[in-house]
């Protein structure tokens, strides 16, 4: 997709905000902020850790976007010098984005059962908590309103081979999506989450079996294919622009309608599991 970051035109035009999340060009994060840059949007990026922060530098400067600097989500610090950064720099911002999930991957594997309370903390901290913790720093910020969105997976609401403890952080971050839309309603700042179908990502790696979570998908989704970073991305500009302002509180499912279909398709092939 061409980007021209033209700030005088584009659903966009005039608005500022922060997408966290971009690790490569791969990422969720990535998508959708090219899709804001081209229509118009000024954007703040962070990173994390210093491993990221070569990979995002050069994916900042090609949308013309600003790099606030590190954020880890586990070290409330650094969200704190995010935000006095944005406050210091624009004083105000009209958007936020959320996609940032993580949960040790060796139980991102055989039984939920069996998840430990260390990483069944971890997760819920970085892939729950943290959309609500920056939701609070951002309010300050929306003093005109704004959208905030999050990225969620189908996990949340059927049991998915593999996904374990993250489908139990997603159910939590859904529910948490619908308490800040009402806590933050009153202000005009509307709160939603994508539910993006699997897309191979550096995260999604971390997913056991996660070719044939793909080619399920593939066969088996109304629309007979998988989902592409930049589709997420033109979702969450309806989202996160004026084409939505009566939405709120909204999980919208953007997976070739795979949420829709209760088993196999007649004619989709039987597979069995393709390892990386
Ligand atoms: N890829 C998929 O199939 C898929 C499907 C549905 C939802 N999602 C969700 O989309 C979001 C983005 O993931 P992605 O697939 O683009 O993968 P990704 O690996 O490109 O992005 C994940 C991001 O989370 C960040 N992150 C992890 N721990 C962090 C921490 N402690 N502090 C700050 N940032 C942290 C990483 O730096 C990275 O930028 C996640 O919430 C993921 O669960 C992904």
């Amino acid at each position: 997709m061409a980007v021209s970051n033209d700030a005088s035109r584009g659903l966009m035009a005039g608005k500022r905000g922060l997408v966290m999340g971009v690790a490569n060009n791969r990422s969720i994060a990535w998508g959708i902020a090219k899709a804001l840059a081209d229509q118009g949007a000024e954007i703040a990026l962070t990173y994390q850790g210093d491993a990221l922060k070569k990979r995002v530098e050069p994916l900042a400067a090609e949308l013309g976007a600003f790099v606030v600097g590190h954020c880890d989500v586990a070290d409330p610090a650094t969200i704190d010098a995010v935000f006095e950064t944005l406050a210091d720099k624009w004083g105000k911002i009209d958007f936020l984005v959320h996609a940032i999930g993580f949960s040790d991957k060796d139980e991102l594997t055989g039984r939920y059962v069996d998840t430990s309370e260390g990483n069944f903390t971890k997760t819920m901290l970085i892939s729950v908590y943290s959309f609500t913790a920056v939701a609070q720093r951002a309010e300050k910020l929306m003093t005109d309103g704004g959208s905030m969105l999050t990225l969620t997976y189908y996990g949340a609401e059927k049991v998915m081979p593999h996904y374990n403890v993250m489908g139990v952080a997603k159910a939590a971050l859904e529910a948490s999506v619908r308490y800040l839309a009402v806590d933050l309603g009153k202000q005009k700042i509307r709160v939603n989450a994508i539910s993006a179908g699997p897309i191979k990502t550096l995260a999604a790696s971390g997913i056991g079996d996660f070719r044939y979570i793909l080619k399920w998908n593939e066969y088996n989704s109304p629309l007979k294919r998988t989902v592409t970073i930049d589709e997420v991305g033109q979702s969450a500009l309806y989202l996160l622009s004026d084409m939505s302002t009566a939405v709120t509180g909204e999980i919208h499912h953007v997976d070739s309608g795979y949420h829709t279909v209760g088993m196999k398709a007649v004619d989709a092939p039987d597979i069995s599991v393709v390892k990386d």
